[in-house]
């Protein structure tokens, strides 16, 4: 059983090394159930990989993660032992949680609902069509109905960001992860992703968003956590981080990545 107040992603001295370069450094972070929380910050400073260890693509090398109360990957025995979980276990708890990448990763050769319904009938096993009607039922809540039977080639990448997250709302996640998922849209197209992911976001849904746009963030953003060189350096409410930005590697970064929407939001009266 999980509480609403027990947060949905508890993070305990997560650490993680490519070779023998440590990238994230004892991150502590508790993700806030049916909230939105953003990670931002500076190129390189580790939230993509950080997002990956949360969806299981990375496997951190020190500390814990728990999803809804269980272990994601690993677990720390009574005796400080850290020890890697059965496969199991670790698909139970991975089956929870739904991802959306910046470059969409849609299979050309099928249309937006084949994209949508392959995992519920190959992963899933579901019917063709209970399949099929479950993925139209997610193609209409990002609008998309209409365009099920298109190709990607025959979408606009807004609408193609549109198609992944529909995929991924099908198998019916606890937890939504985005990486970056306008970075590879022309700016025009942007908005009709965003404006999903705030819909979602008013009905509930729990979702960790790695994104460079601020005014995002800052307007749909419940919680922000600010990443710099692999350790958190703020974390807390949109008003927390952003009203008072005395923190000299935030006012840098803000500086840098300010958009017009974040500009506008943040200026002085
Ligand atoms: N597969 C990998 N092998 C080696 N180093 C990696 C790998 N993936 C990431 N890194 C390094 O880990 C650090 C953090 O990278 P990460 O992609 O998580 O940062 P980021 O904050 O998401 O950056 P960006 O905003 O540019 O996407 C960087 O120094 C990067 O070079």
């Amino acid at each position: 059983m999980t509480s609403s107040t027990e947060p949905a992603v508890s993070i305990r001295g997560l650490s993680k090394s490519y070779g023998k370069t440590e990238v994230l450094h004892g991150i502590d972070l508790e993700i806030a159930r049916g909230a939105t929380t953003c990670l931002i910050g500076p190129s390189g400073s580790g939230k993509s990989t950080l997002l990956r260890c949360i969806a299981f693509l990375e496997e951190a090398t020190g500390g814990t993660i728990h999803v809804n109360g269980r272990p994601l990957g690993f677990e720390e025995r009574p005796d400080g032992k850290r020890v890697r979980l059965g496969p199991q276990r670790i698909r139970e708890v991975r089956s929870g949680i739904g991802m959306v990448f910046q470059q969409f990763n849609l299979w050309p050769h099928m249309t937006a609902l084949g994209n949508v319904t392959e995992a519920l009938v190959t992963v899933r096993r579901l019917s063709r069509k209970n399949a099929e009607e479950r993925g139209m039922a997610q193609l209409r809540h990002v609008g998309l109905e209409a365009r099920a039977h298109h190709y990607p080639s025959e979408l606009s990448g807004g609408q193609q960001q549109r198609v992944a997250i529909a995929r991924a709302l099908a198998l019916e996640p606890k937890i939504l992860l985005f990486d970056e998922p306008t970075a590879s849209l022309d700016p025009e197209l942007t908005g009709e992703v965003l404006n999903v992911m705030r819909k979602l976001g008013e009905e509930g849904m729990t979702m960790v968003v790695v994104t460079h746009e601020i005014g995002f963030a800052a307007t749909v953003g419940q919680r922000i956590a600010f990443l710099d060189h692999g350790r958190i350096l703020l974390n807390g409410t949109p008003g927390e981080v952003f009203s008072d930005p005395r923190h000299p590697r935030l006012t840098q970064f803000l500086e840098t990545y300010l958009d017009r929407g974040a500009a506008m939001l943040l200026k002085p009266a």
